[in-house]
């Protein structure tokens, strides 16, 4: 049966927001330990990733990580009509609040599509297919084709569905790979 997109988008958002703050901490570093140790993030000079906030899955142990590592990293920023573009940042970046909550560099070097070799795209959830719901801007939609960067995507397992739940546009782009990750088990007695 098709399930519309916004009907999901709120399922995922919903079974993320019920993380516990030590669920995200273990996650976090599984997200971290997973992802470092993948051939694509080792080969990798240049990396974008999200500077996560609420309900998604926290990205700051891995920015940290690629930074020790001396790996180029590059976070988004959004552009008139719908369009982001990607600036390096550092530990000394500053950063201002866009005024749909997310923190974006104030005054960074831009960093060419071309240049980046692995994007861990944010997402709420995906299908067996590697198709993607994101938060329903068309941002990674508009910006994927102009790279040739791996497109790498973390998820728990509640928020992987079978491919064909949703109907998939035109416009969608695959993700490469998706990586699940496993919160630390429940106790169940
Ligand atoms: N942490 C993080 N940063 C990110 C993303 C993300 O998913 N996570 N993005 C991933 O794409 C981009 C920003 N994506 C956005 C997606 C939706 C809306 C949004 O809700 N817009 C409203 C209002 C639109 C308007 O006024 O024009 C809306 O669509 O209703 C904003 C930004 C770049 N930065
Ligand atoms: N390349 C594109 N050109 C024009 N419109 C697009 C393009 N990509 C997506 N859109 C439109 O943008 C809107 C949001 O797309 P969608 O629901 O796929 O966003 P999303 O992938 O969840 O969000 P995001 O990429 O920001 O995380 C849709 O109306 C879609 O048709």
């Amino acid at each position: 049966m098709m399930i519309d997109k916004e009907t999901l988008r709120k399922q995922f958002r919903g079974n993320l927001a019920t993380l516990s703050d030590i669920q995200r901490i273990v996650m976090m570093q599984e997200m971290t330990k997973l992802v470092t140790a993948h051939p694509r993030w080792q080969t990798a000079q240049t990396v974008a990733v999200t500077l996560s906030q609420d309900e998604e899955l926290p990205t700051q142990l891995l920015i940290h990580t690629a930074l020790i590592q001396g790996k180029r990293v590059v976070v988004p920023k959004v552009a008139p009509k719908r369009q982001m573009d990607f600036y390096q940042v550092t530990t000394s970046t500053e950063y201002a609040r866009h005024r749909f909550g997310m923190l974006e560099p104030i005054d960074a070097p831009i960093v060419m599509p071309n240049e980046i070799d692995l994007l861990i795209v944010p997402g709420l959830g995906y299908d067996e297919a590697q198709q993607r719901i994101g938060f329903g801007g068309g941002y990674y939609d508009r910006y994927l084709p102009r790279t040739t960067g791996y497109k790498l995507a973390l998820a728990i397992e509640q928020n992987i569905v079978p491919a064909g739940t949703w109907a998939v546009e035109e416009t969608d782009v695959a993700m490469d790979e998706v990586i699940v990750i496993r919160g630390p088990r429940e106790q169940t007695s």
